[in-house]
């Protein structure tokens, strides 16, 4: 029965805006992220599920499994992280959630309906500061972006990729081109062409990682107040256990290469204040035994429950 109010609490958490600050602080469940059958009946259901998804590159030289079996839901407003050790599948497998990459086995659900291929209903976010067209302005980038997705006309389009460049801060610089723009700032040009595409999910590949220590921290910050003023669907990869805190609300810890779900954890009660906390210590320090040196043997399970759970 505790597995049951546990993982309750996990999932009630992260299908609120934001979550009870008395939900239950981190649960870990191994492998089967999240098994419908043990929640109970009222959760509304997943906007974002991955069933069972493997991923193989094969190339002439070699075949690669990238994840094998991973599952997780994610809901409405979800600051969904995926956290792992480099190689892990993180990025194969926001590739394989935005359309890019065709899953070997499993499948992903938008909304209930299987995920064919690419679409403005999940828009990407990558690292690289090279997202954006450097012979087009700032406004331009955005305004294509949307154009190209021909859901809005010229006028439109215009008035939404201005609002989202005001909503990052950069009022100031509609008609710069990209070369004149700061590392952040062409981040945050990235990031409001994403959003102003409105998508169900943001999908987001470790979009700070390049940045100096400072801009990325602030830029963490700016992505939260963004959240908190729409409550948009992100799913980020990070390989930083203290960005994952700060960012997510609900994080999954993949293994070693090949990725599988290692852990499922609610990290809702962590903000931008929270680093250097003794929660937080403990929190980064329980996370990276999870990842790097625990091995998480299968328990024998009660009726009904899937997977092995555990609190932090
Ligand atoms: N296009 C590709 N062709 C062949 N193998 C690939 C390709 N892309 C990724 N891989 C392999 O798949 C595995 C997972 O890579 P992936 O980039 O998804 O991991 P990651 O967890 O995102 O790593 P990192 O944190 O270092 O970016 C790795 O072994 C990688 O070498």
């Amino acid at each position: 029965m505790a597995h049951v109010l546990k993982n309750t609490a996990l999932r009630l958490a992260s299908v609120t805006p934001e979550p009870a600050r008395n939900a239950t602080p981190v649960v870990a469940a191994q492998n089967h992220g999240s098994d419908s059958a043990t929640f109970p009946a009222q959760l509304p259901p997943a906007l974002f599920r991955a069933e069972r998804v493997s991923l193989r590159y094969e190339t002439d030289d070699a075949v690669v499994q990238a994840t094998r079996d991973v599952s997780f839901s994610i809901y409405q407003g979800d600051r969904f992280i995926l956290l792992g050790p480099s190689g892990c599948g993180k990025s194969s497998l926001l590739k394989a959630a935005a359309g890019f990459i065709t899953p070997q086995s499993g499948s992903f659900t938008l909304n209930g309906k299987a995920i064919s291929g690419p679409g403005p209903d999940r828009v990407v976010v990558f690292q690289e500061f090279d997202q954006l067209a450097p012979w087009k302005t700032v406004l331009q980038n955005v305004v294509f972006a949307l154009r190209a997705s021909r859901t809005l006309g010229k006028v439109q389009a215009k008035e939404r990729a201005e609002h989202y460049l005001h909503r990052v801060g950069l009022g100031q610089f509609l008609h710069a081109y990209p070369h004149t723009l700061s590392g952040g700032m062409k981040q945050r040009v990235a990031i409001a062409r994403a959003l102003a595409m409105e998508p169900a999910v943001l999908l987001m590949d470790e979009p700070f990682a390049a940045l100096d220590a400072l801009t990325r921290r602030k830029m963490q910050e700016e992505l939260l107040q963004l959240w908190d003023e729409t409550r948009v669907t992100l799913m980020f990869v990070t390989h930083s256990i203290e960005e994952a805190l700060v960012v997510g609300n609900r994080i999954l810890l993949l293994s070693p290469h090949p990725g599988r779900v290692r852990a499922e954890l609610n990290s809702h009660e962590f903000g931008m204040d929270s680093a250097g906390s003794d929660a937080f210590q403990a929190a980064t320090q329980r996370i990276h035994h999870l990842l790097f040196e625990e091995q998480i043997e299968p328990q024998p399970l009660p009726p009904r429950v899937a997977s092995h759970h555990e609190s932090v």
